[in-house]
């Protein structure tokens, strides 16, 4: 498994070691000690989405049991995001992004208090990931996908046609969030 850095601390590209043959191919998604090394905290649940292309699911993030969540695509191909809504962080508001497929069979980690979206790329794409932390929906908040002051870069084969939760499209800009409703960056 290569571990790459991104440009914001502790979010990481996983690249698993992909074995092909005749009969097709086989891949290590999880190994805890790779995830221990990295001082990744224990994963408690496990989540599935199936999704059609053009929709984005995100961003969003749990001001309670702030869920770290590393994220794979089990079929299809999406554009991945996490950014960091941690008040007073140095890298307050700026964002990392990664295509995962089913073909690098690349995962993305994205920790605690960062904020989380995907848009899909493929006919359809099914998302599966682990959480360090149990859904909290009282305390679920949002950034909206395409806040200017953010400024993801989402791919533009799908931004005419970008399908939303009435949640999704309704969650506010970074800088209208209130600011208790923000997690505060703790180094
Ligand atoms: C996330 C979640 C949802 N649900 C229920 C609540 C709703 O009745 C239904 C759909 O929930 P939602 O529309 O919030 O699902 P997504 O839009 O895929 O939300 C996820 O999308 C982005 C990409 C994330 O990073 C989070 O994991 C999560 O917020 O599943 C549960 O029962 N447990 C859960 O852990």
């Amino acid at each position: 498994m290569n571990v790459i850095e991104t440009r914001l601390p502790g979010v990481l590209i996983f690249e698993p070691k992909v074995f092909g043959d005749a009969r097709g191919f086989f891949v290590e998604t999880f190994r805890e000690s790779v995830c221990r090394e990295r001082g990744i905290p224990p994963f408690v649940q496990d989540n599935q989405s199936r999704s059609r292309r053009g929709v984005l699911r995100g961003l969003h993030y749990q001001l309670l049991q702030p869920q770290g969540k590393l994220v794979r695509v089990a079929s299809g191909r999406v554009f991945d995001v996490a950014v960091d809504v941690r008040r007073g962080s140095p890298t307050f508001g700026q964002w990392a992004g990664v295509i995962l497929d089913d073909v690098s069979h690349r995962q993305f980690y994205v920790p605690p208090n960062f904020a989380h979206g995907f848009v899909v790329l493929s006919d359809t794409a099914d998302f599966v990931y682990k959480c360090t932390d149990y859904y909290h929906p009282a305390s679920e908040a949002g950034i909206v996908w395409n806040d200017p002051d953010v400024g993801i870069e989402w791919p533009a084969e799908v931004l005419d046609a970008v399908l939303l939760s009435d949640k999704d499209r309704a969650a506010p800009r970074l800088k209208d969030q209130l600011a208790e409703k923000l997690p505060v960056y703790a180094p």
